[in-house]
């Protein structure tokens, strides 16, 4: 299995405050798939994406497991060596992607020339990103726009595996499906794509997902594909997806 979490559990602890924000995860991100990670805000969705990235906050204490390709990460010299090239994270604000003294373009094609696997125009093309804006500083982008971008920054070393932090949440709906259809295609040439979204409208019309993953405070309380999930007969579950009704 490419990326994993086993018996995952993470504090955060500042000066002001604790809090256990991953509770004994397993949660497992298959090759060739779509998983879809979903729950309520601050559920710890994007938490469970930094640990799949190595990229936890600095006052975050964790037990249990990572495992890249089967192996336990140790360290974060290991994570470095993974996040250039094998592990790659959309973040959740797309801007965070890029140095904002350098262009969109000019980054791109860094990151072209770095890996050698992806052109920066299959990577604009597979997210609709416009090429025409490439000439701009990331902050002179819209949401959407820099979402995209990032989405083609993350694509660019065509890691084996793809963490994406909603990256359709500032998009229309039709641009939206594009980038679905994007991670799709994606994760068909063979990668394992964990997908954090609040759109179950949209995997629900789509099916575009295999796998989904239900959060409640920092646990996953079901898994399963998403029509087998809207089915059980759990109060929270039903109750998280009955306002769609399908
Ligand atoms: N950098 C951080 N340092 C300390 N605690 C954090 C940090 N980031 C998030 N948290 C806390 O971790 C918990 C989980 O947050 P997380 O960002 O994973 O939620 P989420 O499910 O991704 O929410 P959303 O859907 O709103 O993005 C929250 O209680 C949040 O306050």
């Amino acid at each position: 299995m490419p990326a994993e979490l086993r018996e995952l559990t993470v504090r955060v602890s500042t000066r002001r405050w604790k809090d256990t924000v991953l509770d004994a995860v397993d949660l497992v991100v298959p090759d060739g798939k779509i998983t879809a990670l979903l729950g309520e805000s601050g559920c710890g969705k994007s938490m469970a994406a930094a640990a799949l990235t190595g990229s936890l906050p600095a006052s975050a204490r964790s037990k249990g497991q990572v495992l890249i390709e089967g192996a336990p990460v140790k360290g974060q010299r290991e994570w470095q060596r993974l996040r250039d090239g094998t592990v790659g994270r959309l973040p959740q604000a797309g801007i965070t992607a890029f140095d904002p003294e350098a262009t969109v373009g000019e980054q791109l094609r860094v990151l072209e020339e770095r890996h050698g696997r992806w052109t920066v125009a299959r990577a604009c093309a597979a997210t609709r990103y416009p090429t025409e804006m490439a000439d701009l500083y990331p902050k002179q982008h819209s949401g959407g726009q820099i979402q995209r971008a990032a989405l083609a920054a993350a694509l660019l070393p065509r890691p084996r595996v793809l963490i994406a932090d909603e990256p359709t949440a500032s998009l229309d709906a039709d641009t939206a499906y594009n980038v679905w259809a994007a991670l799709r295609r994606y994760a068909d040439t063979g990668a394992a794509v964990l997908v954090i979204t609040h759109d179950v409208p949209m995997l629900a019309d789509t099916k575009i997902a295999d796998h989904v993953a239900l959060m409640r405070t920092g646990k996953i309380v079901a898994t399963g594909d998403l029509t087998t999930l809207a089915a059980l007969d759990d109060p929270y579950v039903r109750g998280f997806f009955q306002p769609t009704a399908y």
